[in-house]
């Protein structure tokens, strides 16, 4: 007779972790196996990190602004000509605004560059903590992130608003994240994965953050003894909820630079460069058949 109940089996529950004093520590050693495995875990919120800025942001960013100086509101139409990203209306439900973190203060209101100032902080040691479990030398970590912890990495906030009211289409489209992490908040569920050929909707863990690894970390880790899985995730259509406001979730990326190279250690533990980042998220667009940012 199986233990599992029927719960487990239609739903996945993420690995844990925390910061703790800047040190990521997986809940167990089957934790943190279990997230290199998956490419996702839970990540508690710090008690110092208020999230509701940002959130509020996301249910305010697409609506028409006041007047010129309204960073709340009018980022539709904005232009964001300082940014290489900017806003985007998808063809899913989803419509973005991305901001590279040295254009934040410039266009994002006060009260939210705070908010992804202390995310990004989070995030940095997160993605230290995962090079740790992974074994990359330390030596070797400011060269493969292009100088993630001098800032001089990609480092952009996503601000993701899924317009239910649009139907027949999914709400992101199913993908891989492009970097080595990603950071999310979010303010219902809806995120699935791609977990052992079945896509299962992922269980909400209170006061924590899911994070994804992506495709930097894979190419990176791939022959090594303990690689990292850049999962597949998606959010699937939503329907429009009487009451209820749009689902809402923003995120911190961090990835090579696309004037960079991605790079790759051979059997042998040897780092290697493996291809141009801009180059393979260009190749990477065309298999999916989506256009790549204009700008880069
Ligand atoms: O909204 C979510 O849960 C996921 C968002 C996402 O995948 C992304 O912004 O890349
Ligand atoms: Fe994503």
């Amino acid at each position: 007779m199986t233990t599992h109940v029927v719960e487990e089996e239609t739903h996945l529950t993420l690995p844990a972790a925390a910061v703790e004093a800047g040190r990521l520590r997986f809940a167990s050693a089957g934790d943190a196996d279990q997230a290199l495995r998956l490419g996702a875990f839970n990540l508690a919120v710090p008690e110092d990190l208020d999230v509701t800025a940002g959130l509020a942001f996301c249910r305010s960013f697409y609506k028409p602004a006041t007047d010129d100086h309204d960073r709340h509101h009018g980022h539709r139409e904005h232009g964001h000509p300082d940014s290489k990203l900017g806003y985007e209306d998808r063809p899913d439900q989803v419509e973005q605004l991305q901001l590279e973190s040295f254009l934040w203060q410039r266009y994002l209101p006060g009260e939210v560059t705070a908010t992804l100032r202390r995310m990004r902080e989070l995030t940095l040691d997160t993605l230290y903590g995962v090079f740790d479990a992974i074994g990359i030398p330390e030596e070797d970590r400011e060269l493969v992130t292009g100088g993630a912890r001098e800032d001089k990495g990609l480092c952009y906030t996503t601000v993701n608003h899924y317009r239910a009211g649009l139907s027949d289409r999914a709400g992101i489209v199913e993908h891989s994240d492009s970097g080595f992490i990603t950071t999310i908040c979010t303010d219902q569920p809806g995120y699935e994965i791609l977990h052992e050929g079945r896509w299962l909707p992922v269980r909400e863990r209170a006061g924590h953050f899911t994070v994804n690894l992506g495709d930097a970390f894979r190419v990176l880790t791939r022959k090594l003894p303990r690689p990292a899985t850049a999962v597949y995730h998606r959010v699937p259509e939503l329907r429009p909820d009487a009451g209820a406001p749009d689902r809402s979730s923003f995120t911190i990326y961090m990835g090579p630079r696309y004037d960079m190279s991605l790079y790759q250690y051979d059997t042998e533990g040897e780092l290697r460069e493996f291809q141009g980042f801009r180059e393979f998220s260009v190749e990477k667009a065309g298999k999916l058949g989506y256009e790549f940012h204009s700008r880069i």
